[in-house]
Order: C-alpha cells, then sequence, then structure tokens
C-alpha cells in the first residue's frame, strides 16, 4: 500500500507496480472466479480477466441475449458459460455482477452457494450498505469485498484494450479467511484497474450514487439543456448552440482539462474567456450546491436506492428506461449533435 498526498490529504492507494499481475496471477491461481451477470460490467471485467490469465466462468441466465452475447465473445457453454446457479456452485469467488435490482431477486440462489471460505464480490457498495432494502445478508463465514470501476464496463475493457487502466475503488466489509485484502486487490488488479483507492461499501455507494445523478450524468444534462435552450430562445441555430454547449467541450476542452487540470484548459483559452469563466464559475457553483446537498440527503436517507429499486425490480424497467433515453435521443439537442457527429472529418 502506498501513502499518496492528494492536494494535501494523505491516503491509501495500491498502484500496480507494487501490486503486479504476476502477484495478482499468484494470489488467484488456486480460485475460479465467477462473473454472475453479463450486462455491462460482466463483459468488461471478465474478459480483462481471462486476458489476464485467471481462471473465470460466467454465469448468465440461459436463453437472454446477454447469453448469446457471451458465447460471442468467446465463452463455451459447459465449459466456461454456465447458467447462474451451476457457476456460483463452481466458484471460490463469486463476482455478483448483475443490475442492482435483479441481485435481490437471485440473492437465494446466490447465498445457497455461499459455502465457508469462499468470497462474495460487489461492483457497488448497494446491496450490502442498504441491507433492509434489498435483504442481501451474507454468511459469516464468507469474505465480503467490492471492486467498484469508476466508470463504464464499455470503457474498463477499452481502455484495457488500449493498455490504459480505469481507477477503481475496493473495500472489505467481511474479512471470515484473512485472505479478503489480498483477494479483493488481486481481483482489483485482475480486472483491469489504473490505481485502486481504499473505501468503505457505505462511502462507495454515497458517491457513486451522488456522483452519477450529479455531474457525471444527471447535472450534465441538466446544464447543457439550460445553455443550449438558452441560447435557441435567443435566436442561435441547432448548430451554433450544440457546438457551443456539447461538442466543444467533449472534442476541444474536455481533452485539455483531463491531460493537465482546469487550469491548462483555461490557460489555453483566451483571456476573453478566462476573465469570464473565473467571474462565473462560483455564481453556478453556488446555484447548484443547494440541488447536490438535497441529492446527497436523499442518497444518504436511502430513497434513491429504493426508488432505484422500486422501478428496475419491473418486468418491464428496460421498456421504461429505453423510453425515456429514446426521448433525449429525439429531443433537438441530441439530434442536432447526430449530425455534428456525422460531420467529423474522421466520420467521413
Ligand atoms: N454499468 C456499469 O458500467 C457499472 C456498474 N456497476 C455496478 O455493477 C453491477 C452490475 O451492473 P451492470 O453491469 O450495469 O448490470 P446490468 O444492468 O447490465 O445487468 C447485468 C446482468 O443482469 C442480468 N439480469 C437482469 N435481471 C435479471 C434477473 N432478474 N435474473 C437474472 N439475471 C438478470 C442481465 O441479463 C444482465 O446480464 C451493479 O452493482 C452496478 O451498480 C459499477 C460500476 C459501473
Ligand atoms: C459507470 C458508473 O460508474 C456508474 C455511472 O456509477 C454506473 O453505471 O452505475
Ligand atoms: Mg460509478
Ligand atoms: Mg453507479
Amino acid at each position: 500500500m502506498a501513502v499518496m498526498n492528494f492536494g494535501g490529504v494523505e491516503e491509501n492507494v495500491v498502484t500496480r507496480e507494487e501490486f503486479p499481475l504476476e502477484k495478482a496471477r499468484e494470489v488467484l491461481k488456486n480460485e475460479t472466479i465467477a462473473i454472475i451477470g453479463y450486462g455491462v460490467q460482466g463483459p468488461g471485467q471478465s474478459l480483462n480477466l481471462r486476458d489476464n490469465g485467471f481462471n473465470v466462468i460466467v454465469g448468465q441466465r440461459k436463453e437472454s441475449k446477454t447469453w448469446d452475447k457471451a458465447v460471442a465473445d468467446g465463452w463455451v457453454p459447459g465449459e466456461t458459460l454456465f447458467d447462474i446457479e451451476e457457476a456460483c456452485q463452481k466458484a471460490t469467488i463469486i463476482q455478483y455482477l448483475l443490475s442492482d435490482a435483479a441481485q435481490i431477486e437471485v440473492w437465494p440462489t446466490v447465498k445457497k452457494h455461499l459455502t465457508p471460505g469462499k468470497a462474495l464480490y460487489f461492483s457497488h457498495g448497494f446491496a450490502i450498505t442498504y441491507k433492509e432494502r434489498t435483504g442481501i445478508v451474507p454468511p459469516a463465514d464468507v469474505d465480503v469485498i467490492l471492486v467498484a470501476p469508476k466508470g463504464s464496463g464499455t470503457s474498463l475493457r477499452r481502455m484495457f484494450l488500449q493498455g490504459r487502466g480505469l481507477n477503481s475503488s475496493y473495500a472489505i466489509f467481511q474479512d471470515a479467511t484473512g485472505r479478503a485484502h489480498d483477494r479483493v486487490v488481486a481481483l482489483g488488479i485482475g480486472v483491469g484497474s489504473g490505481y485502486l483507492f481504499e473505501t468503505t461499501f457505505k462511502r462507495e455507494v454515497y458517491s457513486d450514487l451522488t456522483g452519477e445523478r450529479g455531474t457525471l450524468m444527471g447535472a450534465i444534462q441538466g446544464i447543457f439543456a439550460a445553455q443550449y435552450e438558452t441560447l435557441r430562445a435567443n435566436g442561435h441555430t441547432p448548430s451554433e448552440a450544440f457546438n457551443e454547449t456539447v461538442e466543444e467541450l467533449t472534442q476541444s476542452l474536455m481533452p485539455l482539462v483531463a491531460e493537465n487540470g482546469m487550469d491548462w484548459m483555461y490557460a489555453n483559452c483566451s483571456t476573453t474567456a478566462q476573465r469570464g469563466a473565473l467571474d462565473w464559475w462560483k455564481k453556478f457553483r453556488d446555484a447548484s450546491k443547494p440541488v447536490f446537498e438535497e441529492l446527497y440527503s436523499e442518497v444518504a436517507k436511502g430513497n434513491e436506492a429504493q426508488r432505484s429499486i422500486d422501478t428496475n425490480s419491473k418486468p418491464d424497467y428496460r421498456k421504461g428506461l429505453e423510453e425515456e433515453l429514446k426521448e433525449l435521443r429525439e429531443s433537438e439537442m441530441w439530434q442536432a449533435g447526430m449530425v455534428v457527429r456525422k460531420l467529423r472529418p474522421e466520420n467521413n
């Protein structure tokens, strides 16, 4: 474990230098890792583990689209691809990567195969933190661990293939075997993490639910819509409004932020822009802070978890989500975006 200084605060992190892949392989050499679920995280984590030389199998509902996807990805029915129950039975480590709502429904099957010494792995603190709502209470004689990649499973896989790594947090809820630490860190390295930072199940889920509802997904769409609508209401064309709201951000300015921080991006813009941005950012912070405070409090009360459980446990939950995504896609802003993306020279 390396202690690193993050802007004046010291934290424990695990890097690939101190916990190389060879060490991870050694730690897990006698384990059978079952990836349960083949949605978004399942493919990313299982394929990275497989390519990294671990003993991995996949458990997925038969006769589902994602079973076919697993077959297409090279998982072999009866050898490395099983139904959920059989995979749980064969596993020494169960990576529970069903959707958070589905984890509740399938829990009795998983629990049945959590025999002493096995490990139960999550990529979210949801099931355990909100246990009164999920009913997911693991037996005392198994390790309960978490590796939460801080990004989409799609990116986890893509970045691995590019020789990069997506950062993940890790946590231990229960160490029954005395091996929980080595197991979780080895798995974190194995799934393709850039570096690993320490958390708890509760802190992971509170920050994750806040982040995705906030700047990562909810707030960003909100602020895009507010600016786009303002520009359109004042007579600007869709092309101008979209470029000035989204395209310039994703294509030109965010890569500069990613590379070297906000001040670097500012420094590469005009002094006119710098003057204005430095004057206005605090106003936007102050306007949105109360919304973030409300959001965090809803998360901490469990209301966001409950809403997610209630809606995503309905049999037709995907249809509902897809309808709402369609509405976004068909909005003028994102229709304009589609045309703008087509006009990128590299897409011609
Ligand atoms: N999507 C992502 O990239 C991220 C997800 N996570 C966490 O990882 C875990 C897995 O999330 P996703 O990959 O998004 O899951 P998902 O929503 O893509 O679903 C995964 C699998 O669950 C299966 N499934 C759904 N309902 C089922 C049921 N009733 N019975 C049996 N199987 C069922 C689906 O067939 C699918 O293969 C969750 O805890 C999530 O919070 C964490 C970081 C990012
Ligand atoms: C991609 C990710 O980490 C999220 C946004 O938290 C999620 O998909 O739940
Ligand atoms: Mg997340
Ligand atoms: Mg999340």
